[in-house]
């Protein structure tokens, strides 16, 4: 039977301390995600946001940064705005099974009211949400949409409507590294959102990301003009991995050093990755050769292709896939 979210309150006076107090974000928290407490600076970055301040935090890949604001949209009547650059290529390449996987449908699935817009949605589903958006009490609590969408003005001037009801609770600004160029992964579009607080100027901004050295995340608090932000960052070591180098010109033979460690290893799963397409199919190959479960993938494979790998992967059909890092980008 799907739980229903617990039913949120208004915070204002008195309400919006104590609803921004520990025990009942962590009652939230159980209900609504089955996590028995907060992990590293959660709950610090949810009551700032909560109580109107913004926010850098910088939290290594899988720290749980999405419950950031993720929790601010139960814990008030409202909408939280999240900005992802991964919406479209979520969207637009990944098919069924991976699209299960993606927050949106996950939320969903816990019964929480979130959706996102894209350009890849049809008209019908765009004005279902708009609709939703520009009623008096919007059923969404979470809406995730892209930068570019931000740019535009009918969608900037319906965000301004809902603010001007009050019902516009926190801007999230997920992999914020790239709105600084001096990033690794930097995206005009980002540039964009340094327009948000002056049209939005009260509604808190939260900052999230996993990458960010000192000056980009100078460049990030700068841009989007953030109001003397709680800079939070985590501690990036990862007690459950285990590194290990080995130095290629070192080896007798990579293939067969690398077909060892996989065996050896047993029924895990793995991402090998090359940096030339043509290697991804040769080792693949060789790989498939020696009894493991394998395939490449790259941009030179067509979608269909490249969709049926990364389908057998996540069910584990697949052991191992060899690829390129247009596997990191869907
Ligand atoms: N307080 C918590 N206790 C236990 N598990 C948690 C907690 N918060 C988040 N998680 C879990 O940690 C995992 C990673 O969370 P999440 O996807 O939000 O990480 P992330 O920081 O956004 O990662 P990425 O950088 O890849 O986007 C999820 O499975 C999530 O359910």
């Amino acid at each position: 039977m799907k739980k229903s979210p617990l039913p949120v309150q208004n915070l204002s006076g008195k309400d919006k301390q104590r609803n921004c107090g520990k025990e009942a974000l962590v009652k939230l928290l159980r209900w609504n995600f089955g996590h028995p407490d907060f992990r590293g600076n959660q709950l610090e970055v949810i009551q700032a946001v909560l109580s109107g301040r913004d926010c850098f935090c910088l939290m290594p890949t899988g720290g749980g940064k999405s419950m950031c604001y993720q929790i601010p949209a139960l814990a008030k009547t409202g909408i939280v705005l999240v900005i992802s650059p991964l919406i479209a290529l979520m969207v637009s390449i990944c098919h069924d099974s991976f699209l299960l996987e993606n927050q949106v449908t996950a939320l969903k699935e816990k019964g929480i009211a979130a959706d996102f817009l894209s350009s890849t949605q049809t008209s019908q589903l765009k004005n279902k949400i708009h609709e939703d958006l520009d009623s008096g009490q919007p059923t969404i609590r979470l809406l995730y949409v892209t930068p570019e969408l931000i740019a535009t003005s009918g969608f900037m001037s319906r965000l301004k409507r809902i603010h001007s009801r009050g019902l516009l609770n926190l801007i999230a600004v997920d992999e914020a590294h790239c709105i600084s160029s001096w990033g690794h992964d930097f995206r005009p579009s980002y540039r964009k959102l340094s327009s948000l607080r002056n049209h939005l100027q009260d509604v808190p901004i939260l900052a999230l990301t996993a990458t960010a050295v000192p000056k980009v995340q100078k460049d990030v608090i700068d841009s989007l003009n953030l109001q003397n932000p709680l800079v939070l960052k985590s501690s990036f070591n990862r007690s459950n991995i285990y590194y290990e180098v080995r130095y290629k010109d070192l080896l007798d033979d990579t293939y067969a050093d690398l077909c060892d460690v996989l065996k050896s290893a047993g029924d895990v799963c793995a991402i090998v990755y090359c940096l030339e397409r043509t290697t991804c199919d040769d080792l693949s190959t060789h790989l498939s050769k020696n009894g493991i479960s394998c395939a490449a993938y790259h941009a030179g494979l067509n979608n269909k292709l490249r969709s049926s790998v990364l389908d057998d992967w996540l069910c584990s059909k697949l052991q191992v896939v060899v690829a390129t890092v247009a596997f990191g980008y869907g």
